[in-house]
């Protein structure tokens, strides 16, 4: 769906400084790793003496004295092996959750404008397919290079042996890793494939599970159906161009190795019945040769693996670069005392350049007064409202709250003292008690309470099966709106915010929750700065001043009967109101 710019040096530059920042494990991987390369060529080399020194000879003391020192160096490699596997585990699980807590915690800072334009399935991606790959990769580091002094010292020990069959044999290696080079070459890009179609699908399930009721609600199932289908499909189709090429590809790197077995066998073999060459070395030969194979071929696979672990990192540094566009300057200010007193003084905004939402808006609200922003719908009154908390900043003009202009302020103090309740209410899966407390988890049993009867809420939580207790949310208990947006008013409350923001608070139920949504609002509104959104003109009508607005301005303001008497563009959008409300 989406193809985005990769700096695979800022991914690379990524898993370096993580591998840096945990050396310690790494280095003890390593030394497992590299002690075991190194142990792996005594073992063909005992067995060359063994047949020379004791087997050829028919010396059964010194036989039994090769199998021991053998025992005893299989011995030592186990334990490598195990210890190097072991630290390269969990040196490569540490660099993945370091990296997992990086994306997560940087993920909770960006801004709204990140995620208005960032899907929320590719982010998922991020942080499990693309962290996997890198990890999967990690953990090979300690444990391929292990492979690769192996081999290294195995080419030496041949070369040592016999320079003409080392010559001989390694005649098909060019051929192995030319082939391999080509091989990784054309999977990769399949390979990338696979992995942007998972994070397709990833994008797709998301959506449908999030957006499940509204799915049913239009029968919509078989066309999300249709829409997995051809995600899934290209997942399929691409995985399996990856499978055709391991087809073709994987029998000829069995096959290649063996030819220089053959080889080494023919020609060998040949050189100790003519007696220039002991049988020992030619056995020792040939597992020198068995150790090569495998590094050589794989060569590709590791060089691949770690391509797509900088593809990964670098998909993962897409989203740790990204800057919050709402930042707290550098000597932010505490809030000032106040009551909430808002002032919006030639605010011009949009969320696109070029194309403003407000223009030029402003707006006072003296501290403890409650306004109704009235517009038709789209022309700016839930973007006026996302301004206050700097959700996002103003392009032009200035916010003041309690006469500090809200961008000198200290970004948690600000928002704290801001209670919003959205049009649709997120609980999450946890007790109710928890989700009124979500702002202020120190809050006392009677505080939650007294928050809860204040949004008229007590009486139902009081009625569910474990009261406070009961567990609400996805998992959990199912509320009803009304429900649900008196939990929303009881947390933002629950704050005790200078300023109450409800954003259509009151839209998604129906006259008779709303009237007692309406009552809980009265309360906790008196003698509280609320900014009022709403389509309803009952909830209109609970605030002392409506502003209306209009071509990104305030057109009018004055109480909800002097403005139905004096403007007609208000008459007109109240008619648009009622007409989409009925
Ligand atoms: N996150 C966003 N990114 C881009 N454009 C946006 C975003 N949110 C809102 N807009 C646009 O900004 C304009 C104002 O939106 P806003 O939500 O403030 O309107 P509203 O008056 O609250 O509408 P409604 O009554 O329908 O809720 C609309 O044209 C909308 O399409």
């Amino acid at each position: 769906m989406t193809e985005e710019a990769l700096d695979l040096r800022a991914g690379r530059d990524l898993v370096l400084r993580h591998l840096r920042a945990r050396w310690p494990m790494l280095a003890l991987a390593f030394s497992a790793g590299l002690s075991w390369g190194l142990l792996r060529l005594v073992e063909p080399y005992l067995v060359g003496l063994a047949i020379d020194h004791a087997i050829v000879d028919r010396d059964l003391r010194r036989l039994t004295q090769y199998v021991l020192a053998f025992l005893g160096v299989a011995a030592v490699l186990a334990v490598c092996a195990g210890t190097r596997r072991y630290w390269a585990m969990r040196t490569s699980y540490r660099i993945e959750t370091d990296l997992r807590l990086e994306l997560y915690d940087r993920v909770n800072r960006l801004s709204f404008d990140y995620h208005d334009r960032t899907a929320t399935g590719q982010l998922m991606s991020r942080g499990s397919a693309d962290l996997r790959e890198i990890q999967a990769f990690l953990v090979n580091i300690p444990i391929n290079s292990a492979y690769l002094l192996m081999a290294a010292g195995a080419f030496v020990l041949l070369v040592m042996t016999s320079l003409s069959l080392a010559v001989l044999a390694m005649a098909v290696f060019p051929v192995v890793t030319w082939l391999s080079v080509r091989f990784f070459n054309r999977l990769e890009p399949g390979t990338e494939r696979v992995q942007q179609d998972l994070a397709d699908v990833a994008s797709v399930t998301e959506e449908t599970i999030a957006g499940a009721r509204l799915v049913r609600a239009f029968g919509r199932e078989e066309h999300e159906v249709g829409r997995m289908r051809a995600a899934a499909d290209r997942v399929r189709r691409d995985a399996m161009e990856v499978v055709r090429l391991r087809t073709v590809y994987g029998p000829l790197f069995l096959l290649l190795p063996g030819l220089g077995q053959l080889v080494v066998l023919a020609y060998g073999g040949w050189l100790v019945v003519e007696g220039r060459m002991t049988l020992g070395a030619l056995v020792a030969a040939l597992q020198y040769l068995g150790m090569l194979a495998w590094p050589v071929q794989s060569l590709g696979e590791m060089i691949a693996s770690g391509q797509r672990a900088i593809v990964s990192a670098a998909r993962v540094w897409n989203v740790l670069k990204e800057e919050p566009s709402v930042k707290e300057r550098p000597h932010a200010r505490p809030l000032p005392p106040g009551n909430g007193h808002i002032v919006f003084d030639r605010v011009t905004f949009g969320y696109r350049e070029g194309l403003p939402v407000l223009r030029e808006f402003s707006l006072e609200i003296p501290a403890g007064r409650s306004v109704a922003l009235v517009g038709a719908t789209g022309s700016g009154k839930s973007t006026v409202a996302r301004l206050l908390p700097r959700f996002y900043d103003v392009d032009e003009g200035r916010i003041l709250l309690d006469g500090a202009d809200i961008r000198t302020l200290r970004l948690r103090d600000l928002r704290r003292s801001i209670g919003i309740v959205f049009e649709d209410t997120f609980l999450f899966s946890d007790t109710v008690r928890n989700n009124i407390a979500y702002g202020r988890l120190e809050a006392t049993d009677e505080q939650i309470e007294r928050a809860a009867k204040l949004a008229h809420a007590h009486e139902f939580i009081a009625g569910l099966e474990a009261g406070y207790d009961t567990v609400v949310g996805e998992q959990g208990f199912s509320l009803s709106g009304g429900q649900r947006q008196r939990l929303a008013i009881a947390r933002a409350i629950l704050m005790e915010p200078r300023v109450l923001i409800l954003d259509d608070a009151t839209s998604s139920v129906d006259a008779r929750m709303e009237e007692e949504i309406r009552n809980a609002l009265k309360e906790v509104m008196a003698g509280r700065t609320t900014l009022i959104i709403s389509h309803r003109l009952s909830t209109i009508s609970l605030a002392d001043q409506v502003v209306l607005v209009d071509g990104g301005q305030v057109a009018a303001t004055g109480t909800h009967e002097e403005l139905l008497r004096t403007s007609r563009r208000y008459r007109e959008v109240l008619g648009q109101l009622e007409a989409m409300a009925s």
